[in-house]
């Protein structure tokens, strides 16, 4: 679907032309005109799409006693988010003759008209895959969100994962139940790995009459509701599917960031302050943190730039080594010299490369197919101390090693992550409300929008070594940069 945005038809000549504009004489600001490249707006799934005769009903939010919906309240498919929205005008005017185009995706919020009667809805919310800090707030949000916007009253939450489904009596969730939940780490529903089986769970769903299916979890779940998303069209279901992505890790694409990440970020400073008096207090003193991030380093990243107590941040995009010119030693070996301590934080993915490993070993994954790893902290702190008694022998010399690894997911939210959730979990009812399916809520570029799940389920977010915010990393810690000459 193309929209019209901007006066100037893509056929207009693409004509750049600046003025300047003036105010009391003193140059204020540039005026560029340019022809906006056309845009692509991403096709959202929505239920009519294959069931026919959809009961259409006024939003219940035009009765609520709290909001008076306003002209431009609810939103319309034409109101939409630019996916990228950084350009250069020289490009907008390339782009207007035809050599690229702008990719948009539909704006949360809540429809005019919705296509569930909140009477009949029968609302099912699961949490899969690891912890992280804000699920119990986005579970509370939902059950409150359904209960009070649209008088939804029976709201499900499945227990322990997607194998819940179909092992597990459903909960019944209220507002009274929920109240407090915000206040607590984890999942109240439990989570689990693995016991992904798409007949069982897509029976379970028709079986016990679920119509919104709430599923709230990371990359892996992701994947897992794309199948359960293309059954449920498959058997022709009036069954909406949203993903509400959940990762501590931050690994999912498209989206800003993911909730919980700010929380962990938060939470790993802690670790890296104890490991700063450990080094500072030592001779010779080396701090060693290990972080979560099983192929992404954002956690490890942020926390390096927030704490400026970190000499060196090792994430899986960035080999490094230890041994020779350029490597982890000799950095050390320097910063030693010059401060007397120092500390490295290292995210759980990094240097898998490194660590001597068995085959068996290599093939390792769990229940959800995500590959074991070893190790890294114990690995490298043993590493250190070898090196240490080989080329300083008899010199002092200590390594104190911390691993917060689940402290830093098992918390409750902090409050801009609470505030995330809700919304998070508002935006995902209003899509379900009003027919959408298959698809997830996230901030782009600051604003809410639906995005496709199937396109979720493959967009990854690893860190751009290549980018401003890892050479500002390096500028911080003014570590080696692993490239071997
Ligand atoms: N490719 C896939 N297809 C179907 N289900 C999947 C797939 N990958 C993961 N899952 C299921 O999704 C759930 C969560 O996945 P996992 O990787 O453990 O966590 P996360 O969703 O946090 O990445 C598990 O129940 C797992 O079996
Ligand atoms: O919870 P487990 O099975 O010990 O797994 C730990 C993994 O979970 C995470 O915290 C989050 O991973 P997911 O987002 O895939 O659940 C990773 O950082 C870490 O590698
Ligand atoms: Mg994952």
């Amino acid at each position: 679907m193309e929209l019209a945005m901007h006066p100037n038809s893509s056929s207009a000549p693409a004509t750049t032309t600046t003025t300047t504009t003036t105010d009391d004489d003193n140059p204020t600001s540039t005026t560029t005109d340019f022809s906006l490249p056309p845009v692509t707006l991403q096709k959202l799934p929505h239920l009519s799409d294959y069931v026919p005769n959809l009961t259409a009903l006024t939003n219940p939010i035009d009765r609520s006693t709290f909001y008076h919906p306003f002209p431009g309240f609810y939103l319309s498919p034409s109101d939409v988010i630019l996916r990228h929205i950084l350009f250069d005008l020289s490009f907008a005017a390339a782009a207007a003759t035809g050599s690229g185009r702008l990719l948009a995706y539909h704006r949360a919020g809540p429809r005019r008209t919705i296509h569930f009667d909140p009477a009949a809805v029968r609302a099912a919310i699961v949490t899969c895959g690891g912890l992280c800090p804000g699920l119990n707030t986005v579970i509370r949000e939902l059950v409150v969100g359904l209960w009070e916007l649209y008088g939804v009253r029976q709201i499900f939450g499945v227990p322990s994962g997607y194998r819940g489904f179909y092992s597990m009596e459903p909960v019944k969730l209220d507002p009274k139940m929920v109240h407090k939940w915000h206040k607590r780490g984890g999942t109240a529903l439990a989570t689990s790995r693995g016991g992904f089986d798409l007949d069982k769970i897509v029976n379970a769903i028709e079986q016990r009459g679920f119509n919104q299916l709430y599923v709230i979890g990371g990359d892996g779940t992701m994947r897992g509701a794309v199948k359960i998303f293309r059954e449920i069209q498959r058997r022709k279901l009036n069954i909406s599917i949203t993903g509400i992505p959940k990762t501590v890790d931050n690994d999912i694409g498209i989206i800003d960031r993911s909730f919980g990440f700010q929380t962990a970020v938060e939470m790993a400073q802690e670790a890296i302050n104890a490991a700063h008096v450990e080094a500072e207090s030592a001779v010779n003193g080396i701090g060693l943190v290990k972080l979560m991030g099983r192929s992404t380093g954002h956690i490890a990243l942020h926390a390096t730039l927030s704490s400026r107590d970190v000499d060196c941040c090792l994430i899986p995009e960035n080999d490094f080594y230890l041994e020779g010119s350029g490597g982890l030693f000799e950095f050390l070996d320097q910063r030693l010299k010059q401060n007397g301590h120092a500390v490295i934080v290292v995210a759980e993915g990094a240097g898998q490369e490194i660590i001597p490993r068995t085959d068996e070993q290599k093939e390792e994954k769990d229940e959800s197919g995500n590959p074991v790893f070893l190790d890294v902290g114990p690995w490298l702190k043993s590493e250190l101390k070898k090196w240490w008694e080989r080329d300083h022998p008899g010199e002092l010399f200590t390594v104190k090693y911390i691993d917060p690894t689940y402290m830093i997911r098992a918390v409750p939210a902090n409050a801009t992550d609470n505030l995330y959730c809700t919304l998070l979990a508002h935006s995902a009812i209003h899509g379900v409300m009003a027919g959408y399916t298959g698809f997830v809520s996230g901030p782009i570029n600051g604003n809410y929008g639906y995005i496709p799940i199937e396109e979720v389920a493959v967009a990854q977010n690893v860190v751009d070594t290549k980018d401003h915010k890892w050479a500002w990393v390096r500028s911080v810690t003014n570590q080696p940069d692993f490239l071997k000459c």
